[in-house]
């Protein structure tokens, strides 16, 4: 909207990781757009491989690539610029948890990504920092994160509504996680239920085989219900009524912050350390026994967390765009950042 706002009309390109989720329901169906038909795949790297081929044709002639964040589709994404001779943009630039097994890929994804980018739109201080220390070529600007732009606008409105029995919100999708750390996590939430701690929902993720082992470790508990994956809205909407939220995602660390709901982050490491220093997070891991713990003390305590804003006012948007303009100023590179597109263009 912000690129739109100055007449920087960009082009969209859905790389299809997640083939079912509907771009309308992220608000996405306003621009023009292009589908690379490259499904998300066991081997994160052979995804990465697959965008990085099918995008260069269509990159080509943009003046400038944007990816945003730390998938697959974002590294293929930034392969692809390089390969086409486009100039490349990071959003969501520096996070970093310094451990490249943790989460993986995404720690090694995001390195690579910012070390190729032009522009790195660091959301903090910290990650500006880290960005410095890895002595990356491009400028880098601390903007916020546009995550955080989208949180606001989805939850205005909106109030927070808690009542009844408390309420537990849950996502688990990390690839580190699958196996020992996922069967932790289930312990956990089976005996919050049996003890009647929460009622617990959990949110399944768009990879069918995580959804389906989810919902296996979980089936006959009372008081577990399942969600299936839902429009970014709802997601709000699910964690404003919710008392507390248990999760290993990285976008929903920095919403729940900005909501003001507190958050147990199911890891033992996290790129997003702004959010534990305000105290609206905690770091719990997996291990069962640790989660009930937490989850017992946290919603037995009579004091509340308030939304805080580490990872940006809510203006990001506004300021990348600006940086955006004055960039391909310098560059005459006046053309909208949007890429001519040989495959199939179209609204959604
Ligand atoms: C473009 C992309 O993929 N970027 C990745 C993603 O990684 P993640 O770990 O945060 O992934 P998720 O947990 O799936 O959440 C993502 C968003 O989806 C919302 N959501 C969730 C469940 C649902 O049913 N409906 C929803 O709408 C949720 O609120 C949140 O806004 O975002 C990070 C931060 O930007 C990035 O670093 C990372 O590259």
């Amino acid at each position: 909207m912000a690129l739109a706002g100055r007449g920087l009309t960009p082009l969209l390109i859905f790389t299809g990781q997640h083939p079912q989720l509907r771009p309308a329901d992220f608000g996405l169906d306003r621009f023009p757009a292009t589908r690379l038909e490259c499904p998300g795949q066991d081997d994160p790297h052979r995804h990465v491989g697959e965008v990085t081929k099918v995008a260069v044709p269509v990159l080509r002639e943009a003046a400038l690539v944007l990816v945003q964040g730390d998938t697959s589709s974002a590294l293929g994404g930034a392969l692809a610029a390089r390969l086409a001779h486009v100039s490349l943009g990071h959003v969501e630039a520096g996070l970093r948890s310094h451990d490249r097994r943790r989460p993986w890929p995404e720690e090694e994804f995001r390195v690579a990504i910012d070390a190729e980018a032009d522009l790195l739109f660091a959301p903090t201080e910290l990650s500006a920092a880290n960005l410095r220390r890895e002595k990356v070529r491009g400028q880098i600007h601390v903007t916020g994160n546009s995550g955080i732009d989208s949180v606001l606008a989805a939850s205005s409105g909106l109030e927070a509504a808690r009542a009844g029995p408390k309420r537990l919100l849950v996502t688990c999708h990390r690839r580190e996680n699958w196996g020992e750390g996922l069967a932790g996590v289930a312990a956990a939430l089976m005996q919050i239920a049996a003890e009647k701690l929460a009622q617990v929902e959990v949110v399944l993720h768009p990879n069918p085989a995580l959804a389906a082992s989810i919902r296996a470790m979980l089936a006959y508990q009372a008081g577990i219900v399942f969600r299936p994956p839902c429009s970014h809205g709802e997601a709000i909407a699910a964690m404003l009524s919710s008392d507390l939220v248990l999760s290993d995602s990285g976008g929903i660390q920095e919403e729940a912050a900005a909501l003001g709901v507190p958050l147990l982050v199911l890891r033992d490491r996290t790129e997003r350390p702004e959010a534990i220093a305000c105290g609206n997070l905690e770091l719990v891991g997996t291990d069962a026994a640790r989660i009930v713990s937490a989850v017992k003390r946290r919603l037995g305590s009579t004091s509340s967390v308030s939304p805080a804003f580490p990872y940006g006012d809510g203006r990001a948007g506004e300021r990348i765009a600006a940086i955006v303009e004055e960039w391909l100023k310098d560059r005459q590179a006046l053309s909208p950042i949007s890429a001519t597109c040989p495959r199939q263009v179209g609204n959604w």
